[in-house]
């Protein structure tokens, strides 16, 4: 009997001890895939069509049938606005997560659905707050479509410009969370991701807002899966008129600092309501681009012209100011003297704004007096010296 309960002690005691070690082993493995993030190990299907879970991370592969069913066969009354990446709809899968899908159009062939699996790994291992999470991903012969959580509170630029009466719009304090949210999601993009990922398109309505205001970057990561050439984007450069920085729209090469720039424009979009670009300014004044108007009224210390009439008045005065001098850093003309984002987020949080912004107005009184010299120098008034050649010449001498 006791020998019998021993021998069966040991058998069971020897079986457990091997499924222990089995686990440990598993979850060892599992720990290191997910810190590698391998990509087979982050797309492989652990079964059949039904059960399309990715074995390791949090991705999912929908069969497109799933996303038909979601978006009701992408119907035209889901389509939530159109990009230069293809139309995004709004859609709800079975367990009632509403989801943002993105039907992306011109997509890059060379490389076919391995060069895109690769972009998107990239895209799903950059996770943080501030950053629109990829829940999941689609491809079929002809498509290739995104699965990301759909966001209620819409963009900043919703908020900001298309709300409707009635609707809640965007306080002082929910400006400044935009702020140093958007901030500290390109900061992680920049220099936490690796490879580091830049962005192209940092603008109003590319940050949406969660449930409780949390704005979170999107529309990240995607030129490389797109052929940009083909896009609607009306220059080869990706991004937004108003908000592409000089030495993108003229070089075509971005970096960081490009970003900064675009960060810089919204930062001008988020305290003064308006849009980068709007040719209805030129009813009242000749500044179409918005970083134009308010260099101008800053000049002239018209700090109430520039802030959001929908604010009420309800601001701070001196965050209001902080912000537009983080904004005018951020947007100089040389991508080398614009500060980094976590430079931005540091300034944000209280720190070294000063002496940089010092700096900033030294240089614009140079900056100033070159363009003026400039001006004047084509310019033929009078005492224009090729209004003096014109004259000699009419003269006959
Ligand atoms: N996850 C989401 N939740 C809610 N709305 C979203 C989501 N993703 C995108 N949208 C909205 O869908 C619309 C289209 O988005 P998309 O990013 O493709 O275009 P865009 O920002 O207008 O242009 P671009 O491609 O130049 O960035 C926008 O109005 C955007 O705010």
């Amino acid at each position: 009997g006791s020998s019998r309960g021993s021998k069966i002690g040991v058998v069971l005691g020897t079986v457990g001890g091997v499924i222990g070690l089995l686990i440990i082993g598993a979850l060892f493995i599992i720990c290191n895939g997910r810190r590698k993030g391998h990509l087979r190990e982050v797309f492989v299907d652990v079964s059949g069509e039904d059960d399309r879970r990715i074995a390791f991370g949090q991705l999912k592969r929908f069969a497109w049938r799933e996303l038909q069913l979601a978006t009701d066969n992408f119907s035209e009354k889901n389509v939530l606005g159109q990009g230069g990446f293809g139309k995004v709809y709004k859609g709800a899968l079975p367990d009632g997560t509403k989801i943002a899908v993105k039907r992306l159009t011109d997509y890059e062939s060379p490389g076919g659905e391995a060069a895109f699996l690769r972009e998107v790994e990239l895209i799903s291992v950059a996770v943080h707050r501030n950053l629109l999470r990829l829940i999941g991903f689609c491809t079929t012969q002809t498509e290739r479509l995104l699965v990301y959580p759909f966001m209620q509170n819409l963009s900043v630029a919703y908020r900001l410009r298309e709300f409707k009466p009635g609707e809640p719009i965007l306080d002082w304090n929910a400006r400044k969370r935009v702020a140093i949210g958007t901030a500290r999601g390109l900061e992680y993009l920049h220099e936490h991701c690796n490879p580091k990922i830049i962005h192209r398109d940092v603008k109003a309505a590319n940050v949406l807002l969660d449930e409780g205001f949390e704005p979170v970057v999107g529309d990240f990561g995607l030129a490389k899966l797109v052929d940009v050439q083909k896009t609607s984007v009306t220059t080869q450069v990706r991004g937004t008129m108003g908000h592409i920085a000089p030495e993108y729209l003229s070089t075509g090469k971005s970096s960081e600092r490009t970003d900064v720039f675009g960060y810089g424009i919204m930062l001008l979009e988020v305290v003064t309501g308006q849009r980068a670009i709007d040719f209805s300014r030129l009813e009242e004044e000749d500044d179409v681009l918005l970083l134009d108007h308010v260099k101008k009224l800053q000049r002239e210390g018209n700090l109430d012209a520039i802030v959001d009439r929908n604010l009420n008045n309800s601001f701070d005065r001196q965050e209001v100011e902080m912000m537009m001098q983080i904004a005018l850093l951020c947007t100089q003309g040389s991508p080398e003297d614009r500060p980094s984002m976590s430079e931005v987020v540091r300034m944000l949080e209280g720190e070294g704004l000063a002496e940089r912004w010092e700096e900033w107005q030294q240089v614009e009184v140079t900056r100033r007096e070159d363009y003026e010299r400039m001006q004047q120098r084509f310019d033929w008034g009078e005492d224009s010296i090729y209004n003096q050649d014109a004259i000699e010449l009419s003269a006959g001498r």
